[in-house]
């Protein structure tokens, strides 16, 4: 499908709309149908460091980035001092055990770092020291391994705006049986549910879930995508057509929003596909994964309050997963100039004011 930068495909359940109003690249049953239709975009112009990367891309692609920066603008919470502690996100991460204590920090801190007001960590009894002494800033529930672990996280969920689940959660079974549990509550209650790494690990055991769960946001590297396409679609995958796999594995999982992180990165919600290519660098050093879906807690939890009214009733959902890929891309970038191959996920999570003011702050 599209050309560089970034493009929308819809297919499948024949939602055009999107696509077709702001002329983006349109695939459809191995067709490709260009649509160049003019239109107008508002809001402030394309951040220098956007317009740096995709310069080199056609107007049209320039413009879709336009049109979904803007988006991502439209549903950042405006800084206010009349707001309260806890408004803008308290995000709860599901994960640490005593192998990963990194990861559940990485996801947590970049919530933090994204805007978050609060970020509870719920992690295995032996992680919690180690993440507490990594930050002052988290509050740490030493709680996932204990035999009543789901109720436990449970009475925090009425003060959660959104999960993150699965950085650094090992594969235990007590503790993902507990993680099988604390989903049910959290779909019980509505709350948005990013799922990552050994999360993911989960889902593909027992698809049922999250099947059909629309607040459910999947975010899988290369191997848990094909860990989940085996598990869900069973069958051979077209390795031509990688936008295509993403939006038919949401689509068998009842339209839950799948980010396919990669090259570029490939996200649907089973009736269009959102790409992100922004530019990152070529370090692949582990933990950057852990910084987009703490990254997407937060944004998932702005985008659903915000509501498709202002997303140009493209799914906030997708929008979100959208943001958070390309920040977490251009955190990438900009610590890769400074570190080149000694960048590690802690130089990136520096980064993520900077990035976050040059992409999305008006
Ligand atoms: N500092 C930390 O504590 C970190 C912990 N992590 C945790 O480690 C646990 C396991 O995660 P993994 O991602 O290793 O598990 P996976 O089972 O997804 O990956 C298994 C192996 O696949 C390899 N792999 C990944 N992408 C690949 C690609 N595109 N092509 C070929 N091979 C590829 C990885 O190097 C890894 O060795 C999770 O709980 C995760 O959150 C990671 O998040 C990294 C940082
Ligand atoms: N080849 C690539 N080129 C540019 N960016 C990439 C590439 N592969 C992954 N990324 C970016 O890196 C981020 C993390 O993706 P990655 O595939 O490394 O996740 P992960 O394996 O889950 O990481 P983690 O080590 O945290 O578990 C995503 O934002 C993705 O866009
Ligand atoms: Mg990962």
């Amino acid at each position: 499908m599209g050309v560089g930068g970034v493009t929308l495909a819809a297919r499948g359940r024949g939602k055009l709309h999107a696509a077709c109003a702001r002329g983006a690249v349109v695939a459809g049953a191995g067709a490709v149908a260009l649509l160049a239709v003019a239109i107008t975009f508002s809001g402030s112009p394309l951040p220098a460091v956007l317009q740096r990367t995709f310069s080199l891309y056609e107007t049209h692609s320039l413009k879709d980035m336009e049109h979904y920066v803007n988006l991502v603008r439209n549903i950042v919470p405006a800084p206010s001092a009349k707001k309260h502690k806890g408004q803008d996100g308290r995000i709860g991460v599901v994960g640490g055990c005593q192998e990963y204590t990194g990861a559940p920090y990485f996801a947590a801190i970049s919530a933090l770092k994204v805007g978050a007001d609060l970020v509870h960590v719920f992690c295995a009894r032996e992680a919690a020291p180690v993440i507490k002494s990594y930050s002052p800033e988290l509050i740490v529930h030493p709680i996932l391994d204990s035999r009543d672990a789901a109720q436990e996280v449970e009475k925090w969920l009425p003060r959660l705006h959104s999960l993150v689940v699965g950085p650094g959660l090992g594969r235990d079974d007590l503790l993902l049986n507990s993680v099988g549990g604390i989903l049910e509550v959290s779909k019980a209650r509505g709350l948005p549910v990013v799922i990552d790494a050994d999360g993911l690990w989960l889902v593909a055991q027992q698809p049922t879930l999250i099947q059909g769960y629309q607040k459910a946001v999947l975010t899988p590297n290369h191997i848990e995508f094909s860990r989940l396409w085996e598990a869900v679609i069973k069958g051979p995958m077209d390795t031509k057509d990688d936008s295509g796999c993403v939006l038919r594995l949401s689509q068998a999982l009842g339209n839950v929003t799948v980010v396919r992180k990669g090259e570029q990165d490939l996200m649907s919600d089973g009736q269009q596909v959102l790409v992100c290519n922004q530019k990152g660098s070529s370090r692949r050093c582990g933990g950057q994964g852990d910084l987009l879906s703490g990254s997407l807690g937060v944004m998932a939890h702005w985008a659903l309050l915000a509501g498709p009214e202002r997303t140009d009733s493209i799914s906030p959902l997708l929008v979100a997963a959208w943001g958070a890929c390309t920040l977490t891309r251009e955190c990438n970038q900009q610590a890769f100039q400074k570190h080149g191959r000694s960048t590690t996920t802690s130089d990136m999570i520096t980064e993520v004011g900077a990035a976050f003011s040059k992409l999305f702050e008006t």
